[in-house]
């Protein structure tokens, strides 16, 4: 029987997919974050790296892989609320489609904040909803990264590669993870690889998953050279925003992800993770450190 995969294909993701190759019986299809979370839910597709909040909210039914996440700790640069006036003043706020995360942090952040200005689903260019009369536009993946550089580029040689800048053309770029962080303290996961428990992955396409990441991110550099071509932005820029990805759900990751799931999701269902790789080779690693003890 086929297994069936959705992925995300945000270049976020492409040190992951890029050099993926499916096993045999492995099908996979691609979409943006809303789209993928549904196809996971109805059962179109049996295993998806979907939005971490659709994970938590489901968590009844879901379980995630134990190693694969997206997330950040600090800044993201791809989840982004664009706005022209204070966040204290902003009255009117559009969403995009695309994403289920992004609304529920934003959420949390305004709510920590104590505001609760109008917020709307609406799409088109952030610069262009603003001059239209929004406030504020949240955008994600691609399209804020590449409105991000418009906003704040170009960069200097002078600029740090630590962080990078967040406003320009009378727009000021809060970015949503690097609000978490000073919120929390914790790295914000975007997303995680999950499916339904009675459904798990073929190891063979886990096994792949993990080679796959290993290469892309030992080719960081090849990975955003191409991307960067794609994109239409400078290839520094794009191997800064990968380098900065977790891509393997640490315990500071899991830390943040419980953080958020009882700030967003009250009452959620225990979260739930698939076994941990290499089990076996820790356990013989921490016995012949046992032998090396005086
Ligand atoms: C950081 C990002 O992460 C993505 C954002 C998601 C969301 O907002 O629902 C879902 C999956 C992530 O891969 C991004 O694409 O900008």
């Amino acid at each position: 029987m086929t297994y069936r995969a959705g992925w995300i294909h945000y270049t976020n993701v492409a040190p992951i997919l890029d050099s993926l190759t499916l096993p045999a019986g492995v099908t996979a299809i691609t979409g943006v974050p809303t789209q993928m979370n549904a196809a996971l839910l109805s059962g179109e597709v049996d295993i998806a790296n979907i939005s971490a909040v659709e994970f938590i909210r489901h968590a009844d039914v879901l379980e995630a892989l134990p190693d694969f996440s997206v997330a950040v700790l600090g800044p993201v640069y791809s989840v982004n609320l664009f706005h022209t006036v204070p966040l204290e003043r902003m009255r009117r706020v559009a969403l995009t489609r695309q994403s289920a995360m992004s609304v529920a942090l934003l959420e949390v952040l305004l709510a920590a904040r104590g505001l609760s200005p109008t917020l709307e689903r609406a799409e088109g260019e952030a610069e262009d909803l603003l001059a239209s009369g929004y406030d504020g536009v949240l955008r994600i993946g691609d399209s804020a990264l590449r409105e991000w550089y418009r906003v704040a580029g170009p960069l200097t040689p002078e600029t740090t590669m630590t962080m990078l800048p967040h406003e320009g053309r009378g727009i000021t770029v809060t970015d949503l993870a690097e609000e978490w962080f000073r919120l929390t303290g914790h790295p914000f996961v975007f997303a995680v690889w999950a499916y339904r428990r009675d459904n798990p992955p073929p190891p063979a396409l886990v096994q792949a998953m993990r080679e796959a990441r290993r290469h892309g991110i030992g080719h960081l550099a090849d990975v955003a050279a191409r991307h960067a071509r794609k994109l239409g932005l400078p290839e520094r820029v794009v191997q800064h925003y990968l380098w900065n990805f977790r891509y393997h759900l640490e315990a500071p990751d899991r830390l943040g992800l419980h953080e958020f799931a009882a700030q967003a999701v009250p009452g959620h269902a225990p979260l739930r993770f698939g076994p941990q790789p290499g089990g076996e080779r820790r356990h013989v690693l921490s016995a012949s450190a046992d032998t090396l003890k005086p």
